[in-house]
């Protein structure tokens, strides 16, 4: 084990992130089992765990980091506070060449910084190691509900970023008696792993997607759509996950018939441009299009849901959409579909979601960044020293700004 000093860098992207890639506890822990590593915190007003809650923890606090071997964060740096020299981990947003990050991506290779993107960590099966997902679910699920409930009338309940954490939220709902609702809940990520906890943790039973297509039922009921339930090949009416995924654009979508039968629909299912959307703005327009609250937790621009229109806040998450007119509406407008999309739901839950993300990063890449790399870590390493490492040659033109 070779020494290596962390530091934990304040999150200044506006608007300002509240996460953090170790909690106060998971320092400690670091410290107490890895007696070659130091951790040195930047102090943030923003962090959900507050400085004193670190240095309670016996952590070191300092506004320089320039001792640090590795810097870690969450969200893009700023170029103004990009240390030249230093090995850095976030979420770059920058592999496909995402257009505001390309100022960033150039300073880090002009100062010679090395940038391991965490999206890029993955399991030797391709998938991803890290993500904010889960909380994302639990979310936006709660949130679905909750606005259900304001719409209907029929109940109440608190927004979760008025609550501590996630065990505090689960007592409120303690006693909670749901009316008999119908919840369609797509995907089988992160994302719909959280939607299903707030299915379990509130009693709502689920239903095999072919009943829940035909009955009705005196309890709140759930069914889950994953892609292979969702998507059909249009030759042969057949599913392949790994054709799907190379070719979406010979596939059709099967959800219409859940459109006439659901009351909330909790969207988790991948998005991107060639996969049919789940229904269309003339389905949305019909009679019987039943669906009142959709929580659009994939948060795609007129994506898989079209009648996203765009971001809310965590403060204002709903807007409604007119099924006719397709225009913004207010959130509860008869005529319209209320539409939750808000893109960084995890924010709701900053510390559990910090917790979820440190555990993760310290069970499967931890070990190798102490160890001085790894393949995994390699194959991460957008850039090395200041050069695009061969992994990621092609973003040359984005960074020469071709
Ligand atoms: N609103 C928010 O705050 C928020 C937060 C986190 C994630 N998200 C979004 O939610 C969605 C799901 O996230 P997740 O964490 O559950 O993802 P995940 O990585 O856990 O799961 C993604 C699923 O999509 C499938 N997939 C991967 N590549 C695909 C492709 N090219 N075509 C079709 N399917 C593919 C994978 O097989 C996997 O089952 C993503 O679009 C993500 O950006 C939103």
């Amino acid at each position: 084990m070779t020494s290596l000093h962390i530091g934990l860098i304040r999150e200044e992207k506006t608007p300002q992130d509240n996460r953090v890639a170790f909690t106060p506890q998971q320092c400690q822990w670091i410290l107490s089992h890895y007696p070659t590593v130091q951790i040195t915190v930047q102090p943030s007003p923003h962090r959900a765990f507050k400085d004193d809650e670190y240095s309670t923890a016996g952590i070191r606090l300092a506004e320089d980091l320039s001792q640090c071997d590795i810097l870690l964060g969450i969200k893009e740096v700023p170029v103004e506070r990009l240390i030249p020299g230093k090995t850095y981990l976030f979420f770059s947003h920058t592999k496909k060449l995402q257009p505001q990050n390309r100022e960033m991506l150039r300073t880090i290779l002009e100062r010679k910084i090395t940038l391991i993107d965490y999206e890029c960590l993955v399991h030797p099966d391709g998938q991803r190691i890290l993500g904010f997902g889960f909380f994302a679910g639990v979310v936006g699920a709660h949130n679905g509900l909750l606005e259900f409930g304001r719409r209907t009338g029929l109940f109440n309940f608190k927004r979760v970023h008025e609550c501590h954490d996630f065990q505090e939220l689960i007592t409120h709902y303690f006693g909670v008696k749901l009316p008999p609702v119908k919840i369609v809940a797509t995907g089988s990520g992160r994302v719909t792993a959280g939607i299903l906890e707030v299915m379990g943790l509130l009693g709502i039973k689920y239903i095999p997607p072919e009943e829940f297509l035909i009955n009705e039922y005196a309890y709140p009921v759930y069914t889950q759509l994953k892609a292979g339930e969702l998507y059909l090949r249009r030759s042969d009416k057949t599913y392949s996950r790994e054709d799907f995924h190379n070719h979406p654009e010979h596939y059709d979508c099967k959800f219409l018939p859940y459109v006439t039968c659901s009351d909330i629909l909790m969207n988790g299912i991948y998005w991107e441009q060639d996969i049919a959307p789940l229904f269309t703005w003339e389905d949305l327009a019909k009679e019987n299009f039943r669906i009142q609250v959709i929580a659009d937790i994939t948060d795609d621009k007129g994506g898989s849901v079209p009648c996203n229109l765009g971001d809310g806040t965590i403060e204002q998450p709903v807007y409604g959409v007119h099924r006719q007119s397709r225009e913004k509406t207010a959130p509860y407008d008869p005529e319209s579909v209320t539409m939750m999309c808000v893109g960084n739901l995890p924010n709701e839950l900053p510390r559990d979601a910090s917790q979820f993300f440190g555990d993760h990063l310290m069970k499967y890449v931890f070990d190798d960044l102490v160890n001085g790399g790894s393949e995994m870590i390699t194959k991460a390493t957008i850039a090395a020293h200041g050069k695009l490492t061969d992994r990621y040659a092609y973003m040359q033109p984005y960074v020469a700004g071709e």
